[in-house]
């Protein structure tokens, strides 16, 4: 059995029925069935098991001459196209490492994922220190944030190293036909990675879209992949309810929301994880918030958010629950020491190691927060490395398509994020939106 996410859902004081037991296990068959809402976006379901050494070959082979020609490669996406490869490589990362005078792996950047000014002009100052490469990532190669932040990046890279070079330094991952990315790319003649048609955004981590970033940035791909292929098996189709971790936090999740639990607060006590949290709230936030139904996705960082968010959770509205990724073994032994004049008065931790504070502190927000009424789902993760990331990266997909169709939506559409770019391309006279720019200007 899978034991690289093991479940814990007895602080939630629910017993699982028999009837939501089924709706669960229906709700797996119906995503392997393909037959479910949305069943042309269900590449996913097998993407870990089908991808193929020669794909993960032609990913290190492109990230490899990435790698030779520059100190930062500056990956620009958004959403689904940003927050796998950004939450892989904060959770593989060592936060201090450009502290460090050696840099043994280039620096992966991130940009298209706001329109903010400064970003961008402090972001281009910054790279006239280092030779550059790019990465553009777009699934619609439409997405505006970052058309724009690439339209300068590549402008800065054509700039530096001319044209002919600039295709040796710039990869585009987008639709295999489709979209303004996949007609420049072809026209300028950068070397292409495909987003498959039937993988979302959101659910595109394991294809190029996040490996490519990774391998670049020296994460182990092939372990990443792996640990998703165990997860894969683990959560298949005919796998027993209780031996199916994706299932079962499916199931009650959707017992809390059912008993007025409407938000779901995503946790860890290593800020590492902070990212994973970005992820995931895209992928339940996108996939359950529709017809007016869904948890809200939010997410903390502990202990730190205790601090800050600490009393509303223990105290505030009782709408809340928490799900926490609690991470077995540190990586690093670090010892408190004892202190001869103790003026701190910490003596009482001296001879311990750090995560065991840790791990206290867990332990007794656990049961605090149980006792504040805040039901606490517990997913232990043994450590942090590639294959551990995989496989939680694929038990909360399965999880979340299983999720999905319990809540009786489509999980894998999003019709709700064009209301806004509407709005934004109206407001900023595109052409086709004439009469929308007059409507919306007369409301300002
Ligand atoms: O990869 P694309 O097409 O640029 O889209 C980026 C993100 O924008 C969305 O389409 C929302 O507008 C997300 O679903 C997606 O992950």
């Amino acid at each position: 059995m899978m034991k690289n996410v093991k479940l814990d859902i007895a602080k939630t004081g629910i017993e699982i029925s028999a009837d939501i037991e089924a709706k669960a296990q229906a709700a797996n068959a119906l995503l392997h069935s393909g037959k479910g809402a949305g069943n042309d976006f269900l590449g996913w379901v097998h993407l870990p098991s089908s991808i193929s050494e020669n794909e993960i070959d032609a990913i290190r082979k492109e990230a490899a001459k990435l790698r030779s020609k520059a100190d930062v490669v500056v990956c620009i996406g958004i959403g689904g196209s940003y927050l796998g490869a950004k939450a892989v490589l904060e959770a593989m990362s060592d936060p201090f490492k450009l502290l460090h005078k050696e840099q043994k792996d280039p620096t992966v950047i991130f940009a298209g994922q706001n329109i903010s000014e400064d970003y961008t002009a402090e972001l281009l100052a910054a790279l006239k220190e280092h030779s550059i490469a790019a990465i553009v990532i777009s699934k619609s190669g439409t997405t505006t944030e970052p058309a724009i932040a690439f339209r300068l990046i590549k402008a800065e890279i054509e700039k530096r190293y001319g044209k002919k070079e600039a295709a040796e330094r710039i990869v585009a991952i987008t639709d295999k036909a489709r979209g303004a990315l996949k007609t420049l790319a072809t026209q300028e003649g950068y070397p292409t990675f495909v987003i498959p048609d039937d993988v979302g955004g959101r659910f595109s981590v394991l294809t190029p879209v996040g490996l490519l970033p990774l391998a670049v940035a020296g994460v182990d791909i092939a372990a990443l992949v792996r640990g998703a292929q165990e997860m894969e098996k683990a959560t298949a189709e005919g796998v027993a309810f209780k031996e199916n971790p994706a299932a079962v936090y499916a199931a009650v999740r959707n017992i809390l929301y059912n008993g007025g639990k409407k938000i779901e607060i995503l946790g860890s006590y290593e800020p590492k994880l902070q990212y994973i949290n970005e992820w995931w709230k895209q992928l339940y936030g996108e996939s359950e918030g529709k017809q007016g139904k869904g948890i809200f996705p939010a997410s903390v960082t502990l202990t730190a958010d205790l601090h800050s968010m600490g009393q509303y959770i223990q105290d505030g509205e009782r709408t809340l629950f928490e799900t926490i990724i609690s991470v077995a073994k540190p990586a690093a032994e670090v010892l408190i020491e004892a202190d001869g004049e103790n003026l701190d008065g910490l003596n009482f931790l001296a001879g311990k190691r750090i995560s065991e504070v840790n791990r206290m502190a867990e332990l007794g927000v656990q049961l605090a927060h149980v006792d504040g009424g805040v039901p606490n789902i517990r997913i232990e993760i043994p450590e942090i490395s590639e294959s551990v990331i995989g496989g939680l990266l694929y038990f909360f997909e399965k999880a979340c398509g299983i999720s999905g169709y319990m809540l009786g939506v489509n999980p894998f559409d999003q019709p709700g994020v064009e209301a806004y770019k509407k709005n934004m391309f109206a407001l900023l006279d595109k052409p086709g939106y004439e009469e929308a720019s007059k409507a919306i200007k007369a409301r300002l």
